[in-house]
């Protein structure tokens, strides 16, 4: 579960009383989760979501996050949005945490994604994108090629532990992706410049709301941050288009990119780059549960997330040539397939 920080009621009495909202009818922890503690709140006005942000959350960020779900918002994308108290604020402190007080986004997350799902996640992460631009905060994206090395370096003693053989390879595999990523966006604006922008950096099943099979809205903007925008579909693709046997469903995935394309198509360097960016999103997974699943005590009230898992997608994306492997065809052609406009 994620609640690290236990709050009182006579605490969170208090913090209510400097927002316009109600007064308190109950409040509970929320097991779901790994990286801030959340506690869903009923007040006489409505619901809330109550974060305390834990460990990774740089608090220096958390103007930029905030900030991006009021932007996002008022750019027609569903999230939740910051709650501002009455003097104007939107973060607060309780038991010694930031904290912020968000709206409830109603709607649950797909245990079993489908195709139909993952056509709307690609449909909703392009309408990100776009939502995104005009954003005035920029927030570097501490857990791309260059923030790999330096968590590895903390884990790799390691790293056998967990599997034989999982140390070299995890080795091999970063100094080859090292050696080939893009560079850095430079705001150059020639064609085969790879677009860049707001991403969300974490799109996962639980970081999506459905009601059916209509998208309710995204949450967990925490990792969003500047970075190429054909990153966050390999990131997409990782945390939506595998099978629990482990196989890539190419159903799924040429759903999840004719949605993404019906909005915002891939320009041809983004296609061509595409294998390389969803093999780095499946390191960056890999090292990032690795080093939890090392770090994390035993006994700790939190589900560890398997890193084997993404070694597994690693090694898919090791074997795929081009865009067309994760089912990419040409924008045109999906959007006749989808029989749709960009509706
Ligand atoms: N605005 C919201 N509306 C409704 N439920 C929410 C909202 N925000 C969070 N939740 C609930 O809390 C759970 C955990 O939230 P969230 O994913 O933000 O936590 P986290 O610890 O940052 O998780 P992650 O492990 O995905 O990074 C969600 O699965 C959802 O059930
Ligand atoms: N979505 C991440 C956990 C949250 O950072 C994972 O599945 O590893």
């Amino acid at each position: 579960m994620a609640v690290y920080t236990d709050v009182t009621e006579e605490d969170l009495c208090a913090l209510l009383a400097a927002y316009d909202v109600g007064t308190l009818l109950s409040y509970k922890g929320i097991a779901e989760g790994v990286e801030n503690s959340n506690y869903l709140l009923r007040t006489s006005a409505d619901t809330f979501i109550l974060t305390l942000y834990e460990k990774r959350v740089n608090p220096d960020d958390l103007p930029f996050f905030l900030g991006l779900m009021d932007h996002l918002a008022a750019n027609g994308l569903t999230c939740p949005q910051p709650i501002r108290r009455r003097d104007g604020a939107a973060l607060s402190t309780l038991a010694g945490r930031p904290a912020a007080l968000i709206s409830f986004l109603d709607g649950a997350w797909p245990r079993k994604p489908t195709a139909a799902h993952c056509r709307e996640v690609g449909r909703a992460l392009a309408r990100m994108h776009l939502a995104g631009e005009g954003f005035a905060l920029h927030r570097e994206n501490a857990l791309s090629v260059e923030g790999w090395r330096p968590l590895w370096n903390q884990a790799s003693d390691r790293a056998d532990e967990v599997e034989p053989g999982l140390g070299a390879e995890i080795e091999a595999e970063l100094t080859r992706l090292e050696a080939a990523w893009p560079a850095p966006p430079s705001g150059d604006a020639s064609a085969d410049a790879l677009p860049a922008g707001i991403i969300h950096a974490d799109l996962f099943p639980d970081n999506v709301f459905f009601i059916g099979e209509r998208l309710s809205g995204l949450i967990d903007f925490y990792f969003a941050c500047n970075d190429l925008l054909a990153y966050d579909l390999g990131i997409a693709l990782n945390a939506w288009c595998f099978e629990a046997d482990g196989a890539f469903n190419l159903t799924k995935g040429m759903a999840l990119l004719d949605g993404y394309q019906s909005r915002r198509p891939l320009t041809p360097a983004e296609s061509d780059v595409l294998p390389l960016l969803a093999r780095g999103a499946a390191l960056r997974f890999l090292l990032t549960r690795l080093y939890d699943w090392l770090a994390t005590p035993p006994g700790a009230l939190v589900v560890k997330k398997d890193p084997l898992e993404y070694l597994r997608k690693l090694r898919f994306h090791q074997g795929v040539q081009n865009a067309s492997g994760y089912g990419l065809r040409p924008a045109a052609k999906s959007r006749q397939a989808q029989g749709t406009s960009s509706s």
